[in-house]
């Protein structure tokens, strides 16, 4: 079925720097919120990477909503937008309108459309003022949010935050926790926070490149704290 709401990721191996880091994972994700949680290196990063073909499996298949990421890699980028962790590697250009004016370039309009959507597409979300302000002088949380607006303005169908609540106090994270609550769109959320899955349909651990607990949060939530507190 085209553009269902399915991710599919089919007997995927992937190897980085000639190590295994994802080793014949195979999931479909239906859920509007999905959390993934792991010790450091356990792929978690690697595995959301393939979703925009910013990796390619070694071998296996992934389908997102629809596409098959080895047919129409292209397709993929506008279908998954990313935030990360640090927006500084999000956010290319000197000013918040030239940065917005830039994703609805990507997501398709014109160079004149994109400017002059830029201001009307910041008004959507209660920050025209912030059109001519330099990027630098945001706060991190603004510049967090500032990720979301460009990311949103192109309509991706799944939204993956890469660990967006590093550096961010904890005010600003529960109004971006908000933000992200009401999304319509699929949302996958990489997390190191125990608390930041409240709510979430679903959470994966992944364990050395394979997913060790699939469930409900609360269940793989105690599983990993159990884990964590054996290793302590
Ligand atoms: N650019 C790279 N080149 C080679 N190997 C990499 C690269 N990035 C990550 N890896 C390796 O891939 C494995 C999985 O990394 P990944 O970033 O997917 O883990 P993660 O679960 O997201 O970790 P973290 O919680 O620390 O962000 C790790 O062993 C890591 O060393």
């Amino acid at each position: 079925m085209p553009n269902a709401p399915l991710i599919r990721l089919d007997h995927v191996t992937l190897s980085r720097g000639g190590r295994v880091v994802l080793d014949d994972v195979s999931l479909e994700l239906t859920e509007r919120r999905i959390g993934l949680i792991g010790t450091n290196g356990s792929g978690k990063s690697s595995l959301v990477r393939l979703l925009n073909g910013l990796l390619t499996p070694d071998s296996g298949r992934v389908i997102v909503h629809g596409i098959d990421a080895a047919e129409a890699p292209a397709e993929l980028p506008r279908t998954v937008g990313f935030i990360f962790q640090n927006p500084d590697h999000q956010i290319i250009f000197p000013t918040v309108a030239e940065e917005i004016a830039f994703s609805l370039e990507q997501a398709g309009r014109s160079r004149r459309e994109a400017r002059e959507g830029a201001v009307p597409a910041l008004a959507r979300f209660g920050r025209e003022g912030w059109a001519e302000r330099p990027v630098h002088a945001l706060s991190e949380g603004e510049k967090q949010l500032l990720c979301i607006i460009a990311v949103l303005v192109m309509e991706p169908a799944v939204i993956v935050f890469d660990e967006p609540f590093s550096s961010l106090d904890l005010p600003t994270r529960r109004r971006l926790e908000t933000l992200i609550a009401a999304l319509p769109q699929q949302v996958l959320m990489i997390a190191h926070e125990m608390d930041a899955f409240a709510g979430y349909d679903r959470l994966l651990w992944l364990h050395e490149g394979r997913v060790r607990l699939d469930g409900p949060p609360q269940e793989v939530l105690a599983a990993y704290r159990a884990f964590a507190e054996a290793l302590a």
